[in-house]
């Protein structure tokens, strides 16, 4: 579904991410891993198209999408939640999630949305600045999914997130691949959460892939070893 071939970022002459090469299927969850400032986000914002690529190619479904713009990408099926949520807090949270409708020609949030997400039907007109982290990361999904998306993006959906509700949001992604045939590719720090929802993980460092392991056969204490500082 997403293949990403040697794949090269930079911040003006300053290359991040050193040619990258992977690929994820339907219904599978690939968690990047690494510590912070090892190149996550740079590559998550690479591939929805917010920075350029020096080199490379992304495909989605067979489509190179590496030359369309973000608002391109998200048509052709690629769907972002951001570090941080980025939700729109003057808006209500309908409001929000109403925002990615327009690619989906939706003209109701699904029903399936608010079964995923009971908290934000009762809260659907509440302003979403006052949501608390964890609703606001429900909220930041539910409105990527009503893009209809191929390929949902996460960067690092537990930062900042208490632990009773990280459980939640690793309950809502097994939930939502059971649910739609979507690939989904999140990135990490917190390996718990990762061995509840990845099919396969992969760690980053200093821009380059250093490991990788199926969930079947992860050796933890490695991936400890890779994230602890
Ligand atoms: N706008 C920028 N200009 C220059 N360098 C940047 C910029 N943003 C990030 N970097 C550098 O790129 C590298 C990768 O950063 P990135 O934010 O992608 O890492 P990350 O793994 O997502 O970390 P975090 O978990 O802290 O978000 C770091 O060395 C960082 O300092």
């Amino acid at each position: 579904m997403l293949h990403v071939d040697n794949l090269k970022v930079s911040y003006g002459q300053s290359e991040v991410i050193h040619g990258v090469t992977f690929s994820a299927e339907k219904n599978e969850t690939l968690a990047i891993m690494g510590r912070n400032g090892m190149g996550k986000t740079t590559l998550f914002k690479s591939l929805i198209g917010v920075l350029p690529l020096s080199a490379g190619g992304i495909q989605v479904d067979g489509m190179d999408i590496s030359k369309s713009e973000s608002y391109q990408r998200v048509a052709r099926g690629v769907a972002y939640v951001p570090q941080g949520r980025m939700i729109f807090p003057n808006l209500t949270v309908q409001e929000n999630i109403e925002t990615g409708m327009g690619v989906s020609k939706l003209k109701k949030i699904p029903d399936d949305i608010y079964a995923l997400f009971p908290v934000l039907q009762d809260m659907r007109h509440r302003k979403g600045g006052n949501l608390s982290g964890g609703q606001q990361q429900q909220l930041a999904i539910a409105r990527a999914l009503v893009t209809n998306p191929k390929v949902l993006l996460l960067d690092e959906p537990t930062e900042g997130i208490q632990p009773s509700i990280i459980k939640d949001i690793a309950n809502v992604l097994n939930e939502i691949k059971k649910m739609r045939d979507i690939t989904i590719i999140v990135s990490e720090q917190v390996l718990s959460f990762t061995m509840a929802v990845a099919d396969r993980i992969i760690v980053i460092d200093k821009g380059n892939f250093i490991h990788e392991d199926h969930r079947s056969e992860v050796d933890i204490e490695k991936i400890k070893g890779y994230l602890s500082v």
